[in-house]
């Protein structure tokens, strides 16, 4: 079997042309959806996200601005940009670029944020409220995978799900929104004993770990959908080469589908921010929300 090739890149291109028509519906109205991205320091790693990012949210005809600190900066200056933006009645969704220097303390910065404009869902009444099932901004990442589970499987309820990695940005959120999808959900970790039989179990597999090609073939069932969130910058000549936590030639001889890395789950989680950030300005405003956008 020859899995198909989930495409991420074209399904974020989909969403960003829906958030589009709905920022000329709320422009329309009166009201510039605006993007606020504070980043400290420079993690090479994550330059082309950051760089991405504002290119499409100034394409989706959004406000979008950066705020950049040096790695130095001290926590009460952090704290003191999120006060202002909090305040801000221009700037509709706030995200702090993660990792933060270890002088800073991220929980308490992520909490500082207005949690209607907390557009990557973290903080904890975000957290909350997703875990009670009550109306919350949802992580970018795990709403994206959601989005190609959906639109590749249809209904989800019933399907054995295992999630690999169990942080706070991935792994935790993206289980509850299989479980409010009605999967039976497994969380697994650096703790699961034999990883590769409790993975054999599932028809989906979310593999959220930051290990290069850690899943091969021989864990995957036949036929399953395999959803690859790992990012992993490896050695390749002078350069380096994107590849994922799944080992995508073993893994997509057995799985149904499979998103390859890069061009599945990265182009969706930006086009997710984005929509998050309509949605979080629409409420904003008591506008209608978008339809297809959220969770
Ligand atoms: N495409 C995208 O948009 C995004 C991609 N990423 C990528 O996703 C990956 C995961 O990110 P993130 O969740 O932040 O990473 P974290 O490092 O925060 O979490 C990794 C998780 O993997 C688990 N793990 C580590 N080693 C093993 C192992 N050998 N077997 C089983 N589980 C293991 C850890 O378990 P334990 O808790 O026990 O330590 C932990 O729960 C990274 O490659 C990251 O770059 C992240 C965000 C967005
Ligand atoms: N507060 C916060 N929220 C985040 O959501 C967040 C963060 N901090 N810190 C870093 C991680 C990582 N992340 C990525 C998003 C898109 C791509 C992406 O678009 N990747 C492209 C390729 C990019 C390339 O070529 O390097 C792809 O997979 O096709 C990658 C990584 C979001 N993160």
């Amino acid at each position: 079997m020859t899995a198909t090739i989930i495409d991420g890149k074209a399904f974020a291109a989909t969403i960003r042309a829906r958030v589009a028509e709905e920022v000329a519906r709320v422009k329309a109205a009166g009201v510039t959806p605006g993007l606020a991205v504070v980043l400290v320091g420079e993690d090479p790693a994550s330059a082309v996200y950051v760089r991405n990012k504002g290119r499409q949210t100034l394409e989706a005809g959004m406000h979008s601005e950066e705020h950049r600190l040096d790695a130095t900066a001290s926590e009460a200056e952090v704290l003191d940009i999120v006060a202002r933006l909090n305040a801000d009645p221009a700037i509709h969704g706030i995200l702090v670029q993660l990792p933060l220097p270890d002088h800073i303390d991220a929980g308490l910065v992520i909490d500082a944020i207005d949690p209607d404009k907390d557009v990557d869902g973290f903080h904890i009444s975000n957290v909350g409220r997703l875990a009670t099932g009550q109306k919350a901004l949802v992580p970018c990442t795990p709403l994206g995978c959601l989005m190609m589970l959906r639109d590749h499987l249809g209904d989800l309820s019933g399907r054995e799900a295992v999630v690999i990695g169990r942080s706070n940005i991935v792994g935790k959120p993206m289980a509850q929104l299989l479980l409010r999808d009605s999967a039976t959900v497994t969380i697994a970790h650096s703790r699961t004993a034999d990883l590769p039989a409790v993975v054999r179990r599932a028809d989906i597999v979310v593999a959220a770990v930051g290990r290069p090609k850690m899943v091969t073939g021989d864990w995957i069932k036949p036929g399953a959908t395999v959803i690859d969130v790992g990012i992993n910058r490896v050695p390749n000549g002078e350069k380096n080469r994107l590849v994922g936590d799944c080992d995508f030639e073993s893994c997509a001889a057995v799985a149904g589908a499979i998103t390859p890395v890069p061009g599945g789950v990265g182009p969706m989680t930006i086009a997710c921010l984005l929509a998050n950030t309509v949605t979080a300005c629409c409420r904003a405003h008591g506008l209608p929300e978008p339809e297809g956008l959220t969770a």
